[in-house]
């Protein structure tokens, strides 16, 4: 597995990879941001390792998944892989990838050998431009990191804890994620980078060829879609030869919008909990969703309807008990099934049963709700179908998603 992971398919990236020493790009993402925007930030990353890969070769080492605020349920959520979530073998496509734990193995010894916290410019900015400057921290704890009597930087480094670096610098950026390649290729020399905060460097280019090919590289783990495609079986009639959503290898897999005719049933993402405080005006209640979800079902002419949701189950009952007739579902894992896939394994279960229904409806800016909708892109929707959002009950009228819609080339 790990030697694969440098062999890009390129010939020329081979040879160069002969000629000269791997280096490995660790990343991480400010604590306090979620799941999705989570998966966002990879894309950046991954685009960079791949601009980076045009000169010099580099992988990427996906940070173990782990302590999201989110995640709260009583078992423990750290150290996670990525083969938990995502199929390898689909973003080694994309990109040059190995798990943390590997690149441990690779390395021998518990070392990471440089550390670039990343963190905005003193005072904030009145302008943009692209720049970027290794100065002191802002963060009084810079980050959590301390220097050890040794010499040695140590940090909770996603729960492996004997892990140490051997420099640390607080970098201040404002630039696109291909801003820092000459930076790394120039200013920096040990065989691995870490950077925490990755999600100060922003997209090159939001929404375009780029952006979607690490999008369409992100395949779901096959054990989660199994699960899903499982209940959509049981639950709501829908199957991929009937409902045109056949997946493919994503290099090859090339839809016109409008082929995918999905499942019979309305999917909803109803985000819940933190966001009832965090975007209440344009949140319906639950009785108000309710209200949305029945005049789609009429306009649709459909009786099921699937719950994407993180409700507390008597929200979520309750939600129900608004339908006489309609048959409402939510993906509810055995004990089993959760202390195997955790809450980002339930997560993506959700966001594939919502992802493959006939018509999907999400919540404002939700990053979750964003997700769902690109990989119904993937998998060929009508746009009309995906880029929808429930209304706060005061806003019936309100603005709908932008339609990101899927870019090839
Ligand atoms: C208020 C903000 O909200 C932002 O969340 P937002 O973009 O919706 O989306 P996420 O960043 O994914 O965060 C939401 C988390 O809540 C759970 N969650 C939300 N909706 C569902 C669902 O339908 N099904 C399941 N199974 N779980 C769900 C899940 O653990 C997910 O990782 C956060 O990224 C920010 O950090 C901040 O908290």
């Amino acid at each position: 597995e790990i030697n694969t992971a440098y062999d890009t398919g390129n010939k020329d990236k081979t040879t160069f990879a002969e000629a000269k020493a791997v280096r490995y790009l660790l990343y991480d993402v400010n604590p306090g941001e979620g799941f999705n925007l989570r998966r966002d930030v990879y894309m950046r990353v991954a685009n960079l390792v791949k601009f980076l890969n045009e000169d010099e070769p580099w992988v990427l080492v996906l940070p173990p998944w782990g302590r999201l605020y989110h995640w709260q349920r009583d078992v423990e959520q750290i150290k996670i892989p990525w083969k938990t979530f995502f199929d390898l073998d689909s973003l080694r496509q994309h990109i040059p990838v190995i798990e943390f734990e590997d690149y441990l193995k690779v390395r021998g010894e518990p070392v990471i050998d440089e550390v670039y916290y990343l963190q905005g410019f003193k005072g904030g900015w009145t302008h943009w431009e692209e720049k970027l400057n290794i100065t002191e921290c802002l963060d009084s704890r810079s980050g959590g990191f301390r220097q050890d009597d040794d010499g040695r930087w140590r940090h909770w480094f996603f729960g492996y804890e004997e892990v140490y670096a051997k420099k640390f610098a607080c970098l201040s950026y404002m630039g696109h994620a291909g801003f820092i390649k000459p930076f790394l290729m120039h200013n920096t020399t040990g065989r691995s980078v870490y950077i925490p905060q990755a999600e100060e460097m922003l997209h090159d280019r939001y929404g375009h060829k780029g952006y979607w090919e690490a999008r369409r590289s992100m395949v779901f783990a096959k054990h989660l879609r199994d699960i899903g495609d499982e209940f959509r079986a049981k639950h709501l009639t829908s199957t991929d030869q009937e409902d045109n959503t056949v997946l493919e290898d994503w290099t090859k897999m090339r839809r016109k919008h409008g082929e995918a005719k999905g499942g019979p049933y309305i999917a909803i993402h109803l985000r819940r909990r933190d966001y009832l405080w965090a975007r209440k005006d344009e949140l319906p209640s639950l009785k108000g969703a309710a209200k949305h979800v029945k005049k789609l079902l009429k306009k649709y002419d459909l009786l099921k309807v699937y719950v994407a949701t993180d409700a507390p189950k008597e929200e979520y009952e309750e939600f129900k008990s608004y339908f006489k007739k309609a048959e409402i579902y939510r993906y509810e894992p055995t004990e089993e099934v959760f202390n195997k896939y955790k809450d980002g394994g339930i997560a993506i279960i959700d966001q594939w049963i919502a992802a493959h229904a006939r018509y999907f409806t999400g919540s404002h800016v939700s990053t979750f709700s964003f997700r769902i909708q690109e990989e119904r892109e993937i998998l060929g929707f009508d746009p009309e179908m995906t880029f929808n959002r429930m209304c706060g009950d005061k806003d019936q009228d309100c603005e709908q998603p932008t339609k990101w819609t899927i870019i090839y080339d």
